[in-house]
């Protein structure tokens, strides 16, 4: 198949090929209607249903490819948009998943309990631009912005490596990293502590400033906010006496407002509010304390807010 002469004209949207993001992204496509049928090994798919075509790549590429305006749409890190420094692309949509701290990190044996203390020393990460950032102001704090800025510049030692950062400090290679933590599991492994957080990131919708199908693309924004939203509300309705309605408006406002629908009983009034799944149980607790009857919780398989 020569999938170049079929790309014309289609959206391309960036998926992360492997890693911590593939599987959340694939259900969001999957949530979304975005059908498609990847071939072995092929890095290119094209949609059934739209005309788009999604592009494997990696994690870190992502902000670059999207950036250039070589993808219309991505889904990746915020930490790895940051660290890619690209100015073409728009963060439009946190998606919920991925999410984990960027971290100064030493042996957890060490006397160094201050990230000032690594400054002048070998430092290894992943993100070289964020943790170069990040020690130019360790820099000026110890030596003051000119004496940084000036001859002689930065005096830490900053070295890429694209995984398996932990292993830097046990290797001798490193005094301290700077790397994603999530559980904390795998810092602990490597006998480290963290120090300091460099950044909080989560998985986002990425567009490029400039798509080529600008619609389909406020589409597929609008469809994948649809599913996140579903995902983490659910439909809450109960009954209750028309007088209650002042304190029930305070238990669940709902997202923009709570749907009242009248009853055969006059004094009673049907309502439907979304509510937060996290927060569901105390709500109908309260409810129930409040006086609410026939409470029930309804999951929402897909949702739509229109315009806000
Ligand atoms: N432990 C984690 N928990 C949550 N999100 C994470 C975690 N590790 C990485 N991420 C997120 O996923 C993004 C991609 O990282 P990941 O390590 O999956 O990619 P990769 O290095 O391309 O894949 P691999 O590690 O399999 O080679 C990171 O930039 C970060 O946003
Ligand atoms: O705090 P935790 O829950 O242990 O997660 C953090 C680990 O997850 C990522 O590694 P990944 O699995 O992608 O392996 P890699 O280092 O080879 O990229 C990250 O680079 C950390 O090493
Ligand atoms: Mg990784």
């Amino acid at each position: 198949m020569d999938l170049v002469n079929h790309l014309d004209g289609r959206l391309l949207m960036a998926v992360p090929k492997k890693g911590r993001l593939h599987d959340a992204a694939l259900s969001l496509l999957q949530g979304s209607d975005i059908q498609f049928h990847r071939h072995n090994r092929l890095d290119i798919a094209l949609c059934h249903n739209l005309p788009i075509a999604l592009v494997f790549l990696g994690a870190a590429d992502i902000p670059v490819f999207v950036g250039e305006g070589r993808c219309d749409l991505g889904i990746t890190g915020q930490d790895q948009v940051a660290e890619s420094r690209a100015t073409g692309v728009e963060e439009i949509l946190e998606l919920g998943f991925g999410k984990c701290r960027l971290q100064v990190q030493v042996p957890a044996n060490s006397d160094i309990w201050d990230p000032t203390k690594l400054v002048g020393k070998h430092i290894v990460s992943s993100f070289t631009n964020l943790a170069t950032a990040y020690f130019r102001r360790m820099e000026e704090e110890v030596y003051g912005v000119e004496a940084v800025n000036g001859e002689g510049g930065m005096k830490t030692v900053m070295k890429y490596v694209g995984g398996s950062v932990e292993a830097a400090c046990a290797l001798g290679v490193a005094d301290g990293i700077v790397d994603l933590v999530e559980s904390g599991e795998t810092m602990k492994a490597a006998g480290l502590m963290a120090i300091d957080t460099v950044m909080e990131t989560q998985a986002v919708l990425i567009r490029s400033k400039n798509p080529r199908n600008p619609d389909l693309a406020d589409v597929i924004h609008s469809r994948i906010k649809g599913v996140i939203t579903a995902k983490k509300y659910v439909l809450c309705t109960y009954n209750v006496p028309r007088t209650l309605l002042p304190r029930m408006h305070e238990i669940t406002p709902g997202k923009r407002a709570p749907t009242i629908t009248s009853l055969e009983d006059p004094g009673w009034v049907a309502v439907n509010a979304m509510v937060e799944k996290k927060k569901i149980a105390d709500v109908m607790d309260r409810l129930e304390v409040a006086g609410a009857s026939d409470i029930l919780v309804l999951q929402i398989s897909n949702s739509r807010a229109g315009k806000d």
